[in-house]
């Protein structure tokens, strides 16, 4: 047809471009260290025991599949909140937050997107750490707001830049829209800790910046549900105007299920009313009403004691999974002799390391040893087994000495 011929060709997704060449590539072994998906030391999927157990009791119950309401059950929603700012919050009440059930991480930012875009009064753009997850550009530019950069990691010191940061938030214009990572910041692994979560916020407060916080690893980072909130729970303290974008992809192992949670913070209820009332015809314009399963499961064991104890000690599990990945790479650095000082490897959290290497380095680790990272230098830790760690080891070292 004629206009499609003039439709020019899009460059590859990062990730699911790398992922579909891993899985193309018949050699043996390749080892798959490009997207941030949890596996097992058996290089496996996992499917956590709470989730098998809230499925059986779904499908005990013969539920129906009628049309979910178009922001979510109230007590998914509910919940959500519950987990996510805490049964005491101040906001954690009706009249003080706007929740609704997105279609996990993605599908939250890109309603808050396209919601920010039709009503916020700043500046219709939105400042992203450098570096961030490499779909945040992509999804804000392509509904409507602009992105500029914040620095976030000193490449030097194999750090978080956080004078960087403060400095770039304090010139950052009144009113502008910032986006953070709640926990374990993809793809550096590096959070600000506590002391500097409180610096931020009040550095927020005074340039009144409204905030997307995108919490995609809540209790997967650290293990610990509360720990890994603690950046937005200290800014809802201080009244940060602020949305909150969860993902229960990572921290319940249900990335294809597509389910999150998504709160705006309000004032009253009067606001509240008005800026739901907006929010499901946008979603209606979106994807209608939000799938059933997903949230049913996680209705399921944050409402089942025994379901809720056991996903904690799955997380936990998970967490020192990604842990014990962590340290048994450094040890098998160390022992090939790198002179490189590879200790930041232990000092990140979370599904990543941010290794460093080259995009000529990469690109060898990928042709020669059919190692598959991020150009960017992103190394994702589940791919990291007791089995290929000897492996990965000794190829990253031949490609840097
Ligand atoms: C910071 C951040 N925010 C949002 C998401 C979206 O997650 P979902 O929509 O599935 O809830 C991811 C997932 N990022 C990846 O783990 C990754 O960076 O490899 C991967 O799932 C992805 O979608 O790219 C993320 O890392």
């Amino acid at each position: 047809i004629g206009w499609f011929a003039r439709i020019p060709r899009a460059e590859r997704d990062a990730i699911f471009g790398l992922v579909e060449d891993f899985q193309k590539d018949t050699s043996k072994p390749k080892v798959n260290l490009g997207i941030g998906v949890f596996r097992t030391d058996e290089d496996k999927p996992y499917i956590l025991k709470c989730v098998q157990k809230a499925e059986e009791k779904i499908l005990k119950k013969r539920m129906d599949k009628e049309y979910s309401p178009v922001a979510g059950f109230e007590i998914f929603k509910k919940l959500s909140m519950d987990f996510t700012f805490g049964k005491s919050s101040v906001f954690n009440k009706p009249g003080r937050h706007v929740t609704f059930q997105g279609l996990s991480g993605c599908g939250g930012l890109s309603i808050a997107a396209q919601f920010l875009r039709m009503f916020y009064p700043g500046r219709k753009m939105v400042y992203i750490s450098d570096p961030t997850w490499p779909n945040h550009q992509n999804l804000f530019n392509k509904l409507g707001l602009k992105t500029d950069t914040y620095r976030y990691y000193d490449a030097e010191n194999i750090s978080l830049d956080f004078d960087g940061m403060m400095e770039d938030i304090h010139k950052m214009p009144y009113r502008s829209i910032i986006l953070f990572h709640a926990s374990a910041h993809n793809p550096t692994g590096f959070d600000p800790t506590e002391e500097q979560w409180k610096e931020i916020t009040e550095e927020v407060k005074k340039r009144k910046l409204y905030v997307i916080m995108d919490n995609a690893y809540q209790g997967f980072a650290s293990g610990d549900l509360n720990k890994d909130a603690q950046s937005f729970r200290i800014m809802a303290k201080r009244r940060v105007n602020m949305v909150l974008v969860t993902s229960y992809a990572k921290n319940f192992g249900l990335y294809g299920e597509r389910v999150g949670a998504t709160s705006f913070l309000v004032d009253s209820k009067h606001e509240a009313d008005k800026i739901l009332s907006q929010l499901i015809l946008l979603i209606r314009a979106n994807h209608s009403n939000p799938p059933l399963h997903g949230a049913r499961i996680v209705e399921e064991v944050f409402t089942d004691p025994c379901l809720t104890k056991l996903w904690i000690e799955e997380l936990k599990i998970m967490a020192n999974r990604l842990k014990s990945a962590r340290k048994q790479l450094l040890q098998k650095l160390k022992e090939t002799g790198s002179s490189r000082n590879w200790d930041f490897i232990t000092k990140q959290i979370g599904m990543f390391s941010y290794t460093g290497l080259t995009k000529e380095q990469i690109i060898r680790l990928q042709k020669e040893f059919h190692i598959y990272m991020l150009t960017s230098g992103r190394l994702a830790i589940p791919g990291i087994t007791s089995k290929n760690v000897e492996y990965v080891a000794k190829c990253i070292h031949k490609v840097t000495s």
